[in-house]
């Protein structure tokens, strides 16, 4: 039964998507709420204890001591301290959950759209930069916006209904100052948003611009365009330098225009308590203020502020992180157009190996389909040769029997030996690190340097060899740096032993090596799977390869035009 594709799920907003982010982890938000309610507590009673020992010092100089309440200042800030610690904690431990939990789903995303699909989804600088970067940049919307927005508004509330209980006519200045600020952030904040956004996308583009010019040094240096290679880094640098700069005035604008309204309004506090202390004033509570609610008003004054001050200075963390959050909820898509998921059909215990039914794969939903209308069964052991014309769709085929592409419509069935797979292509992907750490992804961590050096000695490779001057601690560079395409191919070979697939998927695995080594290797790996009875799958332009397995199947066009046994 044909299954076709069904539309592609749009990315969700950025604020659906930092939502989501925060939900499992809300406790977090919740703990450090609660603490910067608590501090905001504290402060109330330390100005309150400090505003009533002065007033008791020159009004009542005998009745008590100054200590209790020296001790009831002391203890407050005490706890003060310790609750702003255990909030500005708890924001660190939000944004370190978020982002890891969101770096794992990034690395399974990429695990699961698998190499042929990760590209569209862009190209590998931009990958790392939104896996290390951007990531970081949600850091401060988790530890110190999301904290700041809630005590913004719930910690003045409590200082202004402090302020009310004493003074309503200094509770009423705050509350006149204070919506000010929100409406001037506002306005800046609507501004460094776009450049927040440009700023990503430049350090995006300027990651791949990096990456693609140091992976074709070679060839920069052969066309004599290295000059040139270094003016377009040092431009595209330049950019990236003007926008952080405008990114960072920008923020610093914005903690001026609070700083500014603060000061007024503490400044009218302070004019309208001391004029009323002087006996200036005489409408309403100004008339009969006295020292103890006019000092303590005026000690709340800057704290009522202080809450708004680090919302605005959070308030850029925001824009920073929606703009990451644009950037990074489309990675995590579950399927693109023309890819869902493969039908889920039982896995036979017995029958063919892999069998597809009408299978089409689409990468483009508007071009022709790359392979369409392919039947075929392969049966375990079987050695397949795919021949045919260059975009035929060999390597389509290849990447939908390992599913690294699904198929759009049709079916493909695998069995359960078949779930496992080793891949060759026309060059070994090796990672940064030793020879060991290459072998042992395959192998896995419990294997041992005599497994691993007899798989490296059946693919022609021998531990001690003396190119390989440290043997299995040989540092590989990325690309395979520091050995021959040759040795690389047969490390991958070695991995393709030390895996245990039962089948193997091949891509013009010697199409890149010269004819000795090309002929060694192939015997090699024919040897081998005949002796362990894997199934192959080699993808080659080259029909006397072909003749030497049990099977050949030609394509053109996408579609399977032959299939004979040799
Ligand atoms: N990742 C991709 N995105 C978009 N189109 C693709 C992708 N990979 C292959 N195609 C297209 O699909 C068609 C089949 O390509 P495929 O690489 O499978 O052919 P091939 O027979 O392996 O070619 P070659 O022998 O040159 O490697 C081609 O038209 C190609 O342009």
């Amino acid at each position: 039964m044909p299954t076709e594709s069904p539309p592609s799920p749009t990315p969700p907003t950025p604020r659906d998507f930092l939502r989501g982010l925060l939900r499992p982890h809300r406790r977090w938000l919740h703990l450090a709420w609660l603490a910067g309610l608590g501090a905001a507590a504290a402060t109330v009673a330390f100005a309150g204890s400090i505003a009533w020992l002065v007033h008791q010092s020159l009004f009542a100089p005998g009745q008590t001591g100054p200590w209790p309440w020296l001790g009831l200042a002391l203890a407050a800030a005490v706890l003060r301290y310790g609750l702003q610690t255990l909030r500005d904690w708890s924001g660190q431990r939000l944004a370190f959950a978020v982002r890891g939990e969101l770096r794992a789903r990034l690395a399974g995303t990429a695990a699961r759209i698998g190499p042929v699909h990760l590209g569209q989804r862009g190209h590998s600088g931009a990958w790392a930069s939104r896996y290390q970067e951007q990531v970081d940049a949600l850091g401060g919307y988790f530890a110190r916006y999301l904290p700041a927005l809630g005590l913004a508004f719930a910690v003045p509330l409590l200082l202004l209904a402090t302020a009310f209980a004493l003074d309503w006519i200094a509770g009423l200045l705050l509350l006149l100052s204070a919506p000010l600020i929100p409406v001037f952030m506002a306005l800046i904040g609507m501004g460094s948003q776009q450049i927040h956004e440009e700023q990503q996308e430049r350090q995006n583009r300027l990651a791949g611009h990096f990456l693609d010019r140091i992976r074709n040094l070679d060839l920069l240096r052969r066309s004599l365009a290295l000059d040139v290679a270094r003016a377009e880094v040092a431009t595209a640098a330049h950019g990236y330098r003007r926008l952080s700069m405008r990114v960072l005035r920008v923020a610093f604008l914005s903690s001026a225009v609070m700083e500014f309204f603060s000061a007024i309004a503490i400044g009218l506090v302070a004019i309208y308590v001391g004029f009323a202390l002087l006996g200036f004033l005489e409408f309403g509570p100004a008339g009969k203020l006295a020292l103890f609610p006019g000092l303590f008003v005026l000690l709340l004054a800057p704290e009522y502020f202080q809450p708004l001050r680090q919302f605005a200075q959070s308030y850029h963390d925001r824009a920073g992180a929606v703009a990451a959050a644009s950037a990074l909820a489309p990675l995590l898509q579950p399927a693109t157009r023309g890819q869902p998921p493969a039908p889920s059909l039982p896995a036979p215990t017995t029958g063919p190996l892999l069998r597809l039914e009408g299978a089409r794969v689409r990468y483009d939903p508007k071009g022709p389909p790359a392979l369409q209308g392919v039947h075929l069964e392969i049966a375990a052991g079987e050695r397949v040769g795919l021949v045919g014309p260059s975009g035929s769709g060999k390597s389509t085929l290849l990447a939908l029997c390992a599913g690294f592409v699904a198929a759009d419509s049709g079916t493909v069935t695998r069995a359960p030996a078949a779930a496992r797979f080793a891949w060759i292509g026309q060059r070994a992907h090796l990672f940064h690190g030793s020879l060991r750490e290459n072998l042992h992804l395959a192998a896995g961590p419990d294997a041992t340097d005599a497994e691993l050096a007899t798989a490296l000695q059946a693919a022609g490779l021998p531990v001690h060899d003396p190119t390989l001057p440290l043997g299995l601690d040989t540092p590989i560079g990325e690309a395979s740096r520091g050995i021959s395409g040759g040795q690389a191919q047969r490390v991958a070979l070695a991995r393709a032993l030390l895996s245990g697939s039962r089948l193997w998927l091949l891509d013009e695995p010697t199409s890149a090596l010269d004819r000795e080594t090309a002929e060694d290797l192939l015997a090699r790996l024919l040897r081998h799977a005949s002796e362990r009875g894997i199934t192959l799958l080699l993808a080659t332009h080259q029909i006397e390869i072909a003749r030497r397995m049990t099977r050949i199947l030609r394509l053109e066009a996408g579609q399977l035009c032959e299939d004979r046994r040799v």
